[in-house]
């Protein structure tokens, strides 16, 4: 069974590591630096894992059965396009924000959407930080396929289940991002201080009741703002991924996040003015305005 990682940064070299501690064979997509680390030194991963794999790492992707996408959100659509050139059975987005199953819909016919809280980052080029073992849901969107990549989760000792709504389980942990993630990109603060400074609560409790509404609309109830505290509290030391972006200076996923929910919201014909302004203060940050 060959599988690919399509976007091998920090959650594609940690799932790649656990598909090849599995002896899967694993084909690692990347670039830049990246690329060049994996091919001359390997892979690296340390934390919750110690172990150093020799990998097979490409710049173009390759026929394979199965492939794992973890680009960056706004990277989806030129990925796809690279995708068509080659042949797999099925594809798998474990990525965060809402609309990458959508674009790969457009592409492929077995899309298969999916939803992690592993955590991994990168310390440096070709060495990935195991930082949380979580869980990863897996569901049909498009065709089929979910089984297979579950099965082959399973094999890598993830811990992976199938659901029915893969469509709701993205859209909820799209909630939790947008009500965490731009605040703590805009005030640099870890996550924990968005509970424990009222300011910061105010603001989220609105970003909250937005999503919340919006949700409503699409059939879902779900206590956002209770779901959002309760990620916070649990991770209040970390720092999240769009402050991670901000921090680096590189582009966050931010209209992937809010501006889906902004979206959805006028679809509706109602109002998401926070999340609106959240959308634009973290795009002033990314542009580097003086
Ligand atoms: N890191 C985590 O712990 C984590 C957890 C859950 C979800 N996610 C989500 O997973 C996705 C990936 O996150 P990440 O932290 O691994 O980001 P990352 O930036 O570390 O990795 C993405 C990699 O894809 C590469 N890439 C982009 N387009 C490519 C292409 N066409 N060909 C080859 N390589 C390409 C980039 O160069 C980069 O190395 C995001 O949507 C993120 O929100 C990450
Ligand atoms: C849940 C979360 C906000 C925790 O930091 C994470 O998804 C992130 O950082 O994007």
């Amino acid at each position: 069974m060959k599988i690919q990682i399509m976007g091998a940064g920090a959650l594609g070299s940690l799932f790649g590591a656990l598909l090849l501690k599995a002896g899967f064979d694993v084909v690692f997509v990347a670039r830049g630096e990246q690329l060049k680390a994996l091919q001359s030194r390997g892979l690296e991963v340390s934390g919750l894992m110690e172990e150093h794999f020799d990998v097979t790492a490409v710049s173009e992707p390759v026929d394979a059965d199965l492939v794992f996408l973890t680009v960056k959100a706004y990277d989806t659509e030129n990925a796809a396009r690279q995708l068509e050139k080659v042949r797999f059975r099925a594809i798998c987005s474990l990525q965060n924000g809402v609309g990458n199953e959508d674009i790969l819909a457009r592409h492929f016919d077995n899309v298969v959407g999916g939803v992690t809280t592993y955590g991994a980052n990168l310390r440096e080029p070709g060495h990935v930080i195991y930082a949380g073992e979580g869980m990863t849901l897996l569901g049909n969107f498009k065709g089929s396929g979910a089984e297979d990549f579950e099965l082959v989760l399973r094999e890598a000792g993830v811990n992976v289940e199938v659901v029915e709504d893969i469509e709701r389980r993205i859209w909820e942990k799209a909630c939790i991002n947008a009500v965490i993630n731009p605040i703590t990109a805009v005030c640099r603060v870890r996550n924990g201080k968005i509970v424990e400074v009222p300011e910061l609560w105010d603001v989220a409790r609105r970003i909250a009741g937005e999503c919340r509404e919006v949700m409503s609309r699409m059939g879902y109830d779900v206590d956002v703002e209770r779901a959002a505290k309760d990620v916070a509290v649990r991770t209040s030391m970390n720092r999240s991924s769009m402050l991670q972006d901000i921090e680096k200076g590189r582009r966050t996923e931010i209209e992937f996040i809010n501006g889906a929910f902004v979206r959805k919201a006028r679809e509706f014909g109602i109002d998401a003015t926070y999340n609106e302004i959240m959308v634009k203060l973290v795009r002033g940050i990314e542009l580097g305005v003086d």
